[in-house]
């Protein structure tokens, strides 16, 4: 495939050479070129420029962009979107007043999805979240993170990781896996959350590395979940197999796992919905990487990570969906950039930044995408006509994309 996008409006993201993760004043520097054109060969980005500088090729195929933005596909670096079945009960209970941690005493929450996806075939399994790939590549994610931890048994979760696997096969996108085996207590283990850790440790953990099965490692560290010596036992497994983490924590409590995480310098802290001012002077000791997931806090009531507060700061931020069907089912990156301008008050400048090219440094893909970039994949959203970019988080709830290219292949067909 050899092809130009030509007079394009405004294109976004455009970065000479390898770009440094963006923190504090930096996040509100979106480089553009208006009234611009951009080169696709083979999947790839060979060029671009301003349309006063554009020398006709007549050989190559050109596709009109007036009117149009052209950006780099959302880089989503926090996901569960390999799930079976859904949680709507849940969502009833939701409705009705019941807290995350009611529904989870209840029976519901991770071990309920944990229940349906160990009686779910593989293939099943695969069918399924297949069509939610689908559904966020149409929605202009163009990379994306994948984690197990609805499996917590060997088999479930080797099942979800190869699910994950295949799809980084079947799809022509960047698809990183994270083993999240510490993500909730089974049943079984009767509260004994060393005895369950022992296992992720000791059994999990060399099968999944084994198979080549996860490149990142993850725990769940709250309170009713795992605590602050489980988050260091996995932190440290994860660095004896070179499985950097990206750990979930401050979800709902500070309780020191933020500074663990940072003194580690794990490569990424994930929530963060509740931050102290002690946990920003850990992060600033740190490279870990903040990610806020706004629509969790949407969907679940709960305080949004103060965006403003780690900026001033001079830290980075990262905005990813956290798809999942119990606190997120939704894995739409556009209204996660509305509800980090609307509810985070960040800049449109700066959640563009925060879900492409930092979120890139995330999942380590920052050579392959998160920017316009000659060498870097062809992974590109072009907008329908619109005023301006910032139209795209203004518009929440609005469909605004035209068409999403993969490696310079159109993903979006209209009948
Ligand atoms: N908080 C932990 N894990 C998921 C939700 C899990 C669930 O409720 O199914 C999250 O990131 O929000
Ligand atoms: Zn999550």
């Amino acid at each position: 495939m050899n092809f130009i996008l030509v007079n394009i409006k405004e294109l976004l993201q455009v970065r000479t050479s390898a770009s440094k993760i963006l923190k504090g004043k930096a996040l509100q520097d979106l480089p553009t070129l208006k009234n611009a054109w951009l080169h696709i060969e083979n999947g790839i980005i060979v060029d671009y420029g301003e349309m006063k500088d554009f020398k006709i090729d007549s050989s190559i195929k050109s596709i009109d962009c007036t009117g149009k933005i052209v950006l780099p596909t959302w880089v989503d670096s926090h996901t569960h979107l390999v799930y079976a079945g859904n949680r709507e009960s849940e969502f009833v209970d939701k409705i009705k007043g019941l807290s995350y941690a009611e529904i989870a005493a209840k029976g519901g929450g991770i071990v309920n999805s944990a229940q349906q996806l160990q009686e779910t075939s593989e293939e099943e399994l695969y069918k399924q979240s297949k069509i939610r790939l689908q559904e966020v590549i149409a929605q202009g994610t163009g990379a994306v993170e994948i984690k197990s931890g609805y499996g917590l048994t060997t088999a479930a979760e080797m099942k979800m990781l190869r699910v994950a696997k295949k799809l980084q096969e079947d799809f022509d996108l960047p698809i990183k896996t994270t083993f999240l085996g510490a993500h909730a207590l089974p049943k079984k283990f009767n509260g004994n959350t060393k005895a369950y850790i022992d296992e992720v440790i000791n059994k999990m953990l060399p099968k999944v590395v084994n198979e080549n099965l996860a490149d990142f490692i993850d725990v769940f560290c709250e309170k009713g979940y795992f605590e602050l010596e489980d988050t260091e036992r996995i932190i440290k497994a994860g660095k004896k197999y070179n499985l950097p983490a990206k750990i979930h924590v401050n979800q709902f409590t500070s309780f020191g796992g933020l500074q663990l995480s940072a003194e580690e310098n794990v490569l990424s802290v994930d929530h963060l919905e509740v931050l102290t001012d002690e946990d920003i002077q850990h992060l600033k000791k740190s490279t870990t990487l903040p990610v806020a997931l706004p629509s969790c806090s949407f969907y679940l009531g709960i305080p949004y990570t103060p965006a403003r507060k780690l900026i001033e700061n001079d830290l980075p931020v990262v905005l990813a969906s956290d798809y999942n069907p119990g606190s997120t089912p939704s894995g739409n990156m556009n209204f996660v950039i509305s509800l980090a301008c609307i509810k985070m008050k960040m800049t449109p400048e700066e959640a563009i930044n925060a879900a492409t090219i930092n979120a890139a440094f995330a999942m380590q893909v920052e050579n392959e995408v998160g920017s316009i970039t000659k060498g870097k994949r062809a992974n590109i959203i072009v907008t329908q006509p619109i005023h301006s970019y910032a139209f795209l988080p203004y518009s929440f709830g609005s469909n605004h994309i035209e068409q999403v290219y993969i490696k310079g292949n159109p993903q979006i067909h209209n009948s």
